[in-house]
């Protein structure tokens, strides 16, 4: 099955509108503000002096490669702890296509990874080692911004013990292969990351979009000195629609273009947490947008979902707007691309 065509985005666009994309220096003292700012605004930054040094993040991309470079067969052997371990083109298990190949792997169990060669295998042990931490600190700088206890919503990621499938802290890797069938194939299709947050580096090769509140696309610059953090939808149901889970997608790289290879964290929580605006955060009278439910429920439903179906909506409440309530800002109105 081939992938559908994303729109290009005509070029000139594209550099005016690069710079909608917050940078936020980690380090700096108004982090926590920046930080927040940007959550509630496009609900993703770029991220500097984050910290992950870039001899870690250069040797598992050179190690990545190196395995996406394997004949088919050879990777097709990671393949069977179904989601985790290899993947090629598709995405879930209903029906989206993409043009990538990528390694899925459990933080928490090693799921995925154990079969992989061990230099490969550590590589990717110490990345995680190291952007998990920034997960936490970002997670910290979110609560501080939303003037909560520090470890408010860190802990709201599953430790690293006995968590099952689909739940806690995951990584993937993305290859995304220059696609000689025509230019703009989507890679990765339009979707929201279902988990609290995500850290992701690329290497230089472009092709990451996120859709602004306004429902443009825009594209984001690759700088792989950078990390990017987006919100997921359980962080926009805990902040009760403060937080904003940003829509993106990836085209892939077209003929003759390097491949683009990323590789993504995902904080998500136990499977027994429950998912609901945090008391402490909601003004008086302020009601939940949101059905209680955990995170396993969540998973559940969307597990039954296409990659671009809005997988909060089932879980939405709607209210009579009252005087107390805060305002959501609108969600990107976007119809499913399925
Ligand atoms: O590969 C990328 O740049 C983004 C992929 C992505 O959004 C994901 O794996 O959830
Ligand atoms: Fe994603």
């Amino acid at each position: 099955m081939v992938p559908d065509i994303i729109d290009p985005i005509p070029l000139a666009k594209c550099r005016k509108e690069a710079s909608v994309v917050p940078t936020v220096d980690l380090s700096a003292p108004g982090a926590a503000a920046a930080v927040a700012d940007a959550c509630r605004g496009v609900g993703f930054f770029r991220a500097t002096n984050h910290g992950v040094p870039a001899a870690l993040a250069d040797a598992l991309e050179a190690l990545a490669a190196a395995f996406f470079a394997l004949p088919h067969d050879e990777k097709m052997e990671h393949a069977s702890a179904r989601p985790f371990g290899y993947g090629s083109k598709s995405i879930g298990s209903n029906g989206d296509v993409g043009w990538l190949e990528y390694l899925l792997l459990s933080v928490a169990t090693g799921s995925g990874s154990s079969t992989l060669p061990p230099p490969l295998r550590a590589a990717l042990e110490e990345y995680t080692c190291a952007v998990r931490d920034v997960g936490g600190r970002v997670l910290e700088l979110m609560a501080e911004g939303l003037g909560l206890d520090r470890g408010a919503l860190r802990r709201m990621v599953a430790g690293k013990d006995g968590e099952e499938s689909g739940a806690g802290e995951m990584v993937r890797v993305n290859h995304y292969p220059a696609c000689p069938l025509a230019s703009g194939v989507t890679g990765f299709g339009e979707h929201t990351d279902p988990q609290i947050v995500s850290v992701l580096r690329s290497n230089r090769t472009g092709g990451l979009q996120i859709m602004l509140r306004d429902g443009r696309w825009v594209p984001v610059a690759p700088d792989p000195d950078s990390l990017f953090v987006n919100v997921g939808d359980s962080l926009q149901v805990l902040t009760n629609g403060r937080f904003h889970s940003v829509k993106h997608r990836v085209a892939a790289p077209e003929a003759g273009k390097l491949a683009r290879l990323s590789v993504i964290y995902f904080g998500g929580p136990a499977a027994s947490q429950r998912i609901a605006p945090l008391p402490e955060l909601l003004k008086e009278g302020e009601e939940s947008l949101y059905k209680d439910f955990t995170w396993g429920e969540y998973m559940k439903a969307a597990y039954k979902t296409r990659l671009g179906d809005n997988r909060l909506s089932p879980f939405e409440l709607h209210h009579c707007s009252s005087s107390n309530a805060v305002q959501p800002q609108p969600p990107p109105h976007v119809a499913p691309v399925h």
